[in-house]
């Protein structure tokens, strides 16, 4: 099962299976005849009377899983369809449609074929997995777009298809299907099943991924000697290996984990519960939160209030002195402070005790550039979102100040106003990008030195699937800027200026998406500074924690209800 909480990309991937075959350890065919295994007894776990089954394999080694999952529904009393394709594949692929061939036929991979026949119980979409370079065309296109239910059985093909390491057509890096626009779900491929190996990739967790792979399971195939340590102990990454360090915070369509926080251990619990460290409020911080003008001070407080609930020991909410009078209201255990301006604001920051600070939510766009300029000179932690970002994305010089500390909380537009030209990547995808062609890539030799040398992770840092990524981009941004970025979403994605990233795929509360949220999460993740969390963490551990407080609500959620709702989510902890 699950290995952590330890995201692979497919070149990690495919080095992790080359240093295992280089070792003489293992080979691919014995790799191949674990990974088909364990597909064929995830189908007999779920589909237990036996049944009619059709393979539908590809050109490479996911077709190779594919012969190996029908010799062994078909030992097992299933009755078996086999559709091929009249190719050479590689040499073990090419063992395991031998083996087959001495069982059954193969009848060649057309939508013709696909809709001949009997229907069947179970259709095995093993066409293509973490190899796919391209969208695909012609007569595979209309087989995935037939199994997309474009006659219609879209149903049907719901319920019954079983995708092996992903639904073909799928890119494992980025959660989106090359040669389709991004955000249109006609006709994709939805799988009811998908079993992956070893190691979700991050395509399962983002974008079209986690609608499209239905219910996740990760098989292991017996690569644990080979991979790599991602995190030291402490949680600082392992030997340079900057791309290796994806952790996911909580896929919860995976079955394999249900709804823990990997990142949430008992020590974490124990923390967040204040049950470990001081109990005067000073040792848990102090947080300030910059509020805007007169009639807009509502979004301020609700980060305000979940800075509190986070358990930061004091907030003071400022706005300038003319709005301070409709702050009167609860909660008494906010304090109120006015800043008009910069020098007022460093004043303030005198006080060291202020350890953290959130601008944006409804501070004004003038107010926040004013602002800025002083916050970010202090290098403390401070958390910048909605107009402070809309500032950040109008004057270079205030994003020549961010730093480490800083916790950028976009959502796509605000994304798209700093960072247009990584927004555009995401937007107009062009054709396939690979920075190294993966069919010219020597994996052996990657695999041989994955453990050796840092010149072989940096080598691995460079490759990317087909399309740009939503993970790609916000690396990318947390590089150029020196600070963490969360790329807000159902998939959010978090990344620290060093590499190291975290996705928090959070799918199954879509009533978060509501006014207010953003400047919850803000607040939170301001608190979470203020008690000493390092960035990534506080930004990690706060997203979690939003999406917990949405869930414990449900539906009919408005954002007052989220910080409200910590105490329960804190309180379920297991400590
Ligand atoms: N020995 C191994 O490396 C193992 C691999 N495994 C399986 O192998 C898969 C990866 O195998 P491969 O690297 O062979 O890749 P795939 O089997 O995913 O497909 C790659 C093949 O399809 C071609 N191709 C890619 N995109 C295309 C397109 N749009 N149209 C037409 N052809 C296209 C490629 O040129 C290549 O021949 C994994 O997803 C997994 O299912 C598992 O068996 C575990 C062990
Ligand atoms: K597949």
């Amino acid at each position: 099962m699950l290995q952590g909480s330890e995201i692979l990309t497919t070149a990690q991937m495919r080095a992790i299976e080359s240093a295992a075959m280089a070792s003489g350890r293992v080979t691919g065919a014995a790799l191949m005849e674990r990974a088909g295994a364990a597909v064929a007894g995830q189908i007999r776990l779920r589909w237990p009377k036996l049944g009619r089954a059709v393979v539908l394999c590809g050109p490479g080694n996911n077709g190779g899983d594919g012969y190996v999952i029908a010799r062994h529904l078909q030992r097992a009393g299933w009755q078996l369809r086999v559709l091929g394709m009249d190719n050479a594949p590689g040499p073990d692929a090419a063992r395991m449609k031998a083996e087959w061939l001495a069982l059954g036929s193969i009848l060649p991979l057309t939508e013709d074929n696909l809709r001949a026949g009997p229907g069947a119980d179970v259709y095995v979409d093993a066409i293509f997995g973490t190899g796919l370079t391209r969208a695909p065309e012609g007569e595979i296109a209309a087989i995935l777009a037939h199994l997309g239910g474009s006659g219609g059985d879209w149903a049907f093909f719901r319920e019954r298809l079983v995708a092996v390491d992903c639904p073909s057509g799928l890119c494992l890096d980025s959660g989106a299907f090359p040669g389709r626009p991004r955000r249109s779900g006609d006709h994709d491929l939805r799988a009811r099943l998908t079993v992956a190996f070893e190691s979700p990739k991050p395509g399962h967790l983002l974008e079209r991924g986690p609608e499209c792979c239905g219910e996740l399971v990760i098989a292991d195939i017996g690569l644990g000697p080979w991979r790599v340590r991602n995190l030291n102990e402490d949680g600082t990454p392992s030997r340079g290996i900057r791309y290796a360090t994806i952790q996911a915070i909580w896929p919860d369509f995976a079955i394999a984990d249900s709804r823990r926080d990997p990142i949430m251990d008992g020590k974490r619990a124990r923390w967040l519960r204040k049950q470990d460290g001081g109990d005067h409020k000073f040792s848990h911080g102090h947080a300030l939160i910059l509020a805007g003008g007169v009639a807009r001070g509502g979004a301020a407080r609700l980060s305000a209030r979940a800075a509190l609930r986070a358990g930061a020991g004091l907030v003071t909410l400022a706005p300038p002195a003319e709005a301070l009078p409709e702050h009167a209201g609860p909660p008494d255990a906010l304090m109120r402070w006015a800043i008009d301006d910069p020098a007022e604001l460093r004043d303030m920051l005198e006080d060291r005790r202020i350890n953290a600070l959130c601008i944006g939510p409804g501070c004004g766009i003038e107010r926040a550039a004013a602002l800025l300029p002083a916050i970010l000179a202090t290098k403390r932690g401070v958390v910048l979102d909605a107009d402070a970002l809309t500032a950040l994305s109008t004057d270079p010089d205030l994003m020549a100040l961010l730093h480490e500390d800083c916790v950028l909380t976009p959502h796509a537009g605000e994304f798209a106003r700093v960072f247009p030209d990584l927004a555009a990547r995401l937007e107009h995808p062009r054709p396939p990008e690979l920075t190294r062609d993966a069919a010219a890539t020597d994996w052996t030799r990657m695999g041989r030195h994955l453990m050796e040398t840092e010149a072989y992770h940096e080598e691995l840092a460079q490759m990317r699937g087909p399309l740009y990524s939503r993970l790609d981009a916000a690396r990318d941004a947390a590089k150029r800027c020196g600070a963490l970025v969360l790329l807000k979403g159902p998939d959010t994605v978090i990344a620290a200026p060093n590499g190291q990233a975290r996705i928090h795929s959070a799918f199954d509360i879509p009533w978060l998406a509501t006014a207010g949220a953003g400047d919850v999460l803000a607040g939170i993740i301001a608190g979470l500074l203020a008690r000493g969390l390092p960035a990534l963490d506080a930004a990690g551990t706060g997203a979690w924690l939003h999406a917990q407080a949405a869930r414990q609500v449900g539906p009919g959620l408005i954002a007052d209800d989220l910080p409200e709702a910590l105490p329960a989510v804190l309180r379920g902890l297991q400590a």
